[in-house]
């Protein structure tokens, strides 16, 4: 619907009231994102959408937003810790949130009466039963009372817009951003556990955290952690969540690779560049162009490859082996080890400027038998795994209880193994006992 009344009531003079302004709106509801759009895009405004945090995150990075409205709730990520990285990164950038923690001491663009009269506008009446106020970012957040409750008044246009103009902060203010949705979705708990993984110990919780928190970024990311433990799962999380998603996630295991082929492996080479290159190929890191580098058991690569890995971490560029010419490239790098990598950083058996670049932020997979209360879920987890191709077996508690007792050196990936052993074992059956769990200790 058109706006009856010109927008040039609400705007002061200035030279950037010629270019387009640009908002980004966060939220995964799409029929909202659509109503505000169009509002705003009357009201010239150019609009990014974004479905994820990651997704707003990317688009305030490449336009330069006066504002970004964000909604109560995004599907990959905790909405406050997003606001306070958000605030944090793009401090000139006036945020409107609904969220309850999300009150604002930014910046407000001088533009922020007109948003929220677009907000006001894009209300759904059916969101009159939503009962919780959202302070859009211009104080605290209100506490829920019978006046909040009420379905807002509807406002004339005009006057919003005339009062706006004369008395900035006594005009009328939003108290509803999202449909009622949010509502349930308000009741999620704070972290939220990534679907792919399993364990609701505590420690897990906070993998599950910091992984959306820095997956929007191209922060590097060092993943610490046993055998076993889930550190590729956490990387290709990070991929998962990240603005990089549709690019090629490239994993590299440098302990698997013998010295003399890692380089080429990792940079690519010339034809001709050493015995046997045949034809020029291209290495992992160029393959992961635009995605994501996986660069697993980092602390088994050579002194004299880290040198070279170090160049490219600071400087975006390579040179294949054999070839003078220099080939740039983007890519996240996420590395992991199961050393102690910053005590090889210190004793010099592991370079420390590479380490600091690398582990910029930190996540620490734990061994399994840290997190032994979660063995019931991982099992049930296993088992539906496997029921996926053969018929599902369920384990008695006798079986459980030996799980239990077991040390897991081989942290999650022995329990894998563990279970499908043991569902060979119990052949047509379908229950696992203890007499099928074998954990393949070798006989004396
Ligand atoms: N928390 C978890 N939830 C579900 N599956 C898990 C979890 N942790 C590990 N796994 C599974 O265990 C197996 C081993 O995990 P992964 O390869 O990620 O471990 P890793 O730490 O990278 O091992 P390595 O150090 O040997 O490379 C995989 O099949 C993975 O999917």
């Amino acid at each position: 619907m058109a706006l009856p009344v010109p927008v040039s009531v609400l705007m002061p003079p200035s030279p950037t009231r010629m270019r387009a302004r640009t908002a980004i709106i966060a939220s995964a509801d799409a029929s909202f994102r659509q109503r505000l759009q169009q509002r705003l895009t009357g009201l010239r405004w150019q609009i990014r959408e974004a479905e994820t945090g990651a997704q707003a995150w990317a688009a305030a990075e490449t336009s330069s937003p006066e504002a970004v409205i964000v909604d109560s709730w995004l599907p990959d990520l905790d909405v406050v810790e997003f606001l306070r990285e958000f605030r944090g990164s793009f401090p000139r950038v006036d945020v409107l949130t609904s969220e309850a923690g999300g009150s604002s001491d930014g910046p407000r663009s001088p533009y922020r009466q007109e948003l929220l009269y677009a907000l006001r506008m894009c209300q759904d009446t059916d969101t009159a039963a939503w009962n919780t106020a959202c302070d859009l970012g211009d104080g605290p957040a209100p506490q829920v009372t019978a006046e909040t409750k009420k379905p807002p008044a509807i406002v004339q246009p005009e006057r919003v817009l005339a009062q706006a103009a004369e008395e900035p902060e006594a005009a009328p203010r939003p108290v509803l951003l999202a449909p009622p949705l949010a509502t349930t979705r308000r009741e999620a708990p704070a972290i939220e556990r990534l679907p792919e993984l399993i364990g609701n110990a505590s420690c897990m919780l906070e993998i599950s955290r910091r992984i959306r928190l820095v997956a929007p970024r191209s922060t590097p990311v060092l993943i610490e952690g046993p055998t076993g433990s889930g550190k590729e799962l956490v990387a290709e999380a990070l991929h998962r969540l990240s603005t990089r998603s549709r690019k090629p996630f490239i994993a590299l295991n440098c302990a698997a690779i013998p010295e003399a082929l890692l380089e080429a492996e990792l940079f690519g080479h010339t034809r001709g560049a050493f015995t046997g290159a045949v034809q020029g190929r291209m290495g992992r890191i160029e393959a992961a162009d635009g995605g994501t580098l996986f660069l697993d058991e980092i602390g088994e690569m050579p002194l004299s490859l880290q040198s070279k890995l170090l160049r490219f971490v600071e400087c975006g560029e390579l040179q294949r082996v054999g070839d003078n010419e220099t080939v740039k490239v983007d890519v996240r790098i996420i590395a992991a080890t199961h050393r102690p990598l910053a005590k090889h950083a210190g004793e010099g058996t592991f370079r420390s400027d590479l380490y600091y670049r690398l582990a910029v932020f930190l996540i620490r997979t734990p061994a399994l038998a840290d997190h032994i209360d979660d063995l019931p879920l991982l099992v049930n987890h296993f088992l539906e795994k496997l029921g996926r191709t053969e018929p599902v077996k369920r384990i008695d508690a006798g079986a459980m209880s030996t799980l239990k007792e077991h040390a897991w050196p081989g942290n999650v990936r022995e329990l894998e193994h563990v279970l499908e052993r043991a569902a060979i074992l119990a052949g047509d059956c379908c229950e696992i006992t203890t007499y099928e769990i074998d954990f393949g200790l070798p006989a004396n």
